[in-house]
C-alpha cells in the first residue's frame, strides 16, 4: 500500500515541476486540495507519483467582464462562471461553490465573501493593478492567494490621464456639449497652453512615469513626487524628483498615480489645496479616495483650482447629485483608464495566467500577499520545501500534550550566502508541519507567518554557513522547540529543546538526527522511534513484531552516542501499526521508549 499525504496546491507551488522533472506519471490535479500518493521507494529509489484528482475542475468565479482571450484561457482548465453585477449577498451565496474569483474594480471583496467561502476559495485575481477593492488581510487570513495584473494597462491609464489633461484644458467635453446643445460659445471655451508648464507627477510608479514620458513630448516641464521612486530612474527621464510641498506648490498641473493606502488616503485635503498655486488643474485616473473630494468642491468654488479632471471618484458610481460630477469646472468619466480594447484583452490574459497558474499551485509572479519566488528557486527548492513540512510534523509530535509550542527555532546550514538563499518558503512549509497536525487550521505560503503570529508561535531562524560548494540550497535544515516536554525524551538534545534534523539526499527527504542521535531513514512513510539499550538483535526483534503484523519496514537506521550504552532505532514503515504491535514494541525488554510518528 502507499502512503499518501495530502498538500495544498499553494503549499506545493513546485510540485508539478518536480514531479514532471523525474518523468513521473502526472494528471493535473483539479481541486484545490489534492492527494499524492508516493509509493515506498523499494527495491529502487524511483518514486512513482500519481495524483488522484477529487473534484472534476476547479470553478473559476469571473464577477466583472473580462476580455475573450483571458476567458478562452480559464476554460481550458476551469469551469468558468460569468456572473456579472452581483449584489454583495449573491456573491456570498456564490462563492462557497468557487475556487477562484475575478473581479475588476467594481466588486467589493470583503471580509465577508473570504468567510462565506468557507475555505474553497483559494486565489482572488484583479484583473488590473489596484487592489484597494479586496481585503488583503481577510484574505490572507484565509489562506488565499491574492494576484492582480500590474502591467497590461499601464500605457491605458497613461494615456487617459494625457488625455484628460488635453481636454480639460481645452474644454473639449463642455464646449463638445455645448455645440451639440446649439450653441457656438468660442469666447467662453478659450483654453490654455500645455507647453512650458509645469506638471508635478504623485506617484512616479508604471503609469505615473508613462504620463511623465508623454507629458515631455508635449513640452511640459515635468516634476514628480514619490517617496519610493529611485532617482536615477526618474532622471534618465529628465524628470526631478522633489518633496510633496514642493510639487504641488510649484505645479501648474498636478496628475495623480499613487495607489490608494491609508497612507495616501485624502492626501490633497484643504491643507494641501491651500499651498497650491491660484488656477492650478488637477487629474485623476488613480484613485477618487486619494481626493478629499468635498475640500476639492471648496476649492474649485474658490478659484484655487481652476479646472479637475477625474476618472475616478470615493464612491463609484457616485452619487447622481454629486456637486464635484456636476461643478462646470469638472471633467468626469467613468473609470475608464483601463478601458481599451488592447488593455482589456492584455489584462484578459495576464490575470488568467496568474489563476491558472496559482491553481496549479504554481506561484503567480504577480501574488499581491505572498512572497514571490522565481520559477528557478522553486524547483531547487522542491524537496527542501517537503523536507521542511516533515520536519515540522515530527517536532511537533514530539511534543508532549502537542499544544504548547511557543518557541521555534529552525536553522538552516548552507554553503550559500544568505542573500542567495530565499527561506521564506521552507519557514512557511515548517509552519505548516508545526500547526496542522495539532489544529484544523490549513496553512499554506500566504496565512503561514499570520497563522503563527496568531497562534503565538515564534519563530526565529539562523543560519550556519558552510565551507564548500553552493551548488545545493541547503545541507541541512534543524527545527528546535523550546521550553517544551517530549512524549520521547531521547529528542530532546543536549541544550534541551526538541530536535530534529533533516536533510535531502538523492533528492529525497531524510531525517538525519534527533535529539543527540544521529540517524538515517528516510521520510516517507511513517516513522517509529525507540530508544534501546544497545545491544545485538534489536534489529531483528523490532522487525519481527512489525513483520508479524504485517507492517512493512522500508528504512531503518540505529543511532548511537556510545557502544552498548543508549541507542536511538528510526524505522520506517509503509503501514501504520496497529495499537496490538506497538504494544508488543513497547514489550520488548530492551525498548526504554518508543513514539509513531505519522509524516
Ligand atoms: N483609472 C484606471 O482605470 C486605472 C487606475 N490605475 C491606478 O493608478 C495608480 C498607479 O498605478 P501603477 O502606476 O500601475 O502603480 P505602481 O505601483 O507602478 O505605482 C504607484 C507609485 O506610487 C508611489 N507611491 C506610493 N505611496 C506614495 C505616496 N504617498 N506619495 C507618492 N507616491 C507614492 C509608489 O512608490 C509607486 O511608485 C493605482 O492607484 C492604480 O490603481 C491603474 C490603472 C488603471
Ligand atoms: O487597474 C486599475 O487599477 C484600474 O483602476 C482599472 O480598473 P478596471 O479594471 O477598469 O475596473
Amino acid at each position: 500500500m502507499a502512503a499518501s499525504a495530502s498538500y495544498n496546491l499553494l503549499s506545493t507551488p513546485s510540485l508539478k515541476k518536480q514531479i514532471s522533472s523525474s518523468s513521473l506519471s502526472w494528471r493535473l490535479p483539479l481541486s484545490s486540495t489534492f492527494r499524492v500518493s508516493i509509493a515506498a521507494p523499494r527495491p529502487k529509489r524511483a518514486a512513482t507519483f500519481i495524483v488522484l484528482a477529487m473534484d472534476a475542475k476547479p470553478t473559476v468565479l469571473v464577477a466583472e467582464k473580462l476580455g475573450q482571450a483571458g476567458l478562452e484561457l480559464l476554460k481550458g482548465f476551469a469551469n468558468v462562471d460569468c456572473s456579472y453585477n452581483l449584489s454583495q449577498e449573491e456573491l456570498c451565496t456564490k462563492i462557497s461553490l468557487c475556487d477562484a474569483l475575478i473581479v475588476r474594480s467594481g466588486t467589493k471583496v470583503t471580509r465577508e465573501v473570504f468567510e462565506s467561502s468557507g475555505g474553497r476559495l483559494k486565489v482572488v485575481g484583479r484583473a488590473g493593478v489596484g487592489i484597494d477593492n479586496v481585503d488583503l488581510s481577510a484574505a490572507t487570513e484565509h489562506g488565499c492567494l491574492v494576484v492582480n495584473a500590474p502591467t497590461a494597462n499601464t500605457v491605458a491609464a497613461a494615456e487617459h490621464g494625457i488625455a484628460l489633461i488635453a481636454a480639460m484644458s481645452r474644454n473639449i467635453a463642455q464646449a463638445d456639449a455645448s455645440v451639440k446643445a446649439g450653441k457656438w460659445q468660442r469666447n467662453k471655451y478659450v483654453g490654455v497652453s500645455l507647453v512650458g508648464k509645469t506638471l508635478a507627477v504623485m506617484g512616479f510608479g508604471k503609469v505615473g512615469s508613462e504620463v511623465a514620458r508623454r507629458a515631455k513630448g508635449l513640452g511640459m516641464h515635468v516634476i514628480a513626487h514619490d517617496p519610493y521612486a529611485p532617482a536615477d530612474r526618474a532622471r534618465a527621464i529628465g524628470v526631478e524628483l522633489v518633496s510633496f510641498d514642493q510639487a504641488i506648490s510649484t505645479a501648474d498641473f498636478i496628475s495623480l498615480h499613487m495607489p490608494l493606502t491609508p497612507a495616501t488616503s485624502k492626501i490633497l485635503n484643504d491643507e494641501s489645496f491651500a499651498k497650491m498655486k491660484k488656477g492650478v488643474r488637477i487629474v485623476n485616473v488613480a484613485r477618487g479616495g486619494v481626493i478629499d473630494e468635498e475640500a476639492l468642491v471648496r476649492a474649485l468654488d474658490a478659484g484655487v483650482v481652476a479646472q479637475a479632471a477625474l476618472d475616478v471618484f470615493t464612491e463609484e458610481p457616485p452619487p447622481k447629485d454629486s456637486k464635484l460630477v456636476l461643478h462646470e469646472n469638472v471633467t468626469v468619466t467613468p473609470h475608464l483608464g483601463a478601458s481599451t480594447v488592447e488593455a482589456q484583452e492584455g489584462v484578459a490574459i495576464e490575470i488568467a495566467e496568474a489563476v491558472v497558474g496559482a491553481l496549479k499551485g504554481e506561484l503567480a509572479a504577480t501574488a499581491v500577499n505572498a512572497p514571490m519566488v522565481p520559477a528557478e528557486v522553486l524547483s531547487e527548492l522542491a524537496p527542501f520545501v517537503i523536507l521542511a513540512e516533515k520536519l515540522g510534523r515530527l517536532a511537533v509530535q514530539l511534543v508532549a500534550g502537542g499544544s504548547g509550542v511557543k518557541s521555534v527555532k529552525v536553522t538552516y546550514a548552507s554553503s550559500r550566502a544568505p542573500d542567495d538563499l530565499d527561506t521564506r518558503l521552507i519557514r512557511a512549509m515548517i509552519t505548516k508541519g508545526l500547526i496542522e497536525p495539532i489544529s484544523s487550521v490549513f496553512v499554506n505560503l500566504v496565512n503561514a507567518d499570520f497563522t503563527a503570529k496568531q497562534r503565538g508561535l515564534r519563530i526565529t531562524e539562523e543560519r550556519i554557513l558552510l565551507d564548500g560548494s553552493p551548488e545545493n540550497p541547503l545541507e541541512f535544515i534543524q527545527v528546535k522547540i523550546a521550553n517544551v516536554e517530549s512524549k520521547f525524551a531521547s529528542a530532546i538534545s543536549d541544550s534541551g529543546e526538541i530536535t530534529v534534523e533533516g536533510r535531502v539526499k538523492d533528492g529525497i527527504p531524510h531525517l538525519t538526527k534527533v535529539g543527540s542521535f544521529d540517524v538515517d531513514v528516510s521520510l516517507e512513510g511513517s516513522i517509529i522511534l525507540c530508544r534501546q539499550v544497545d545491544q545485538p538483535g534489536m534489529i531483528g526483534r523490532v522487525g519481527s513484531v512489525l513483520g508479524g503484523e504485517n507492517v512493512n519496514v522500508s528504512f531503518m537506521s540505529v543511532g548511537r552516542i556510545a557502544p552498548r550504552t543508549h541507542a536511538v532505532m528510526a524505522i520506517g514503515v509503509d503501514e501504520e501499526p496497529n495499537k496490538e504491535a506497538l504494544k508488543k514494541i513497547g514489550d520488548i525488554p530492551a525498548i526504554e521508549e518508543f513514539v509513531f510518528l505519522k509524516l
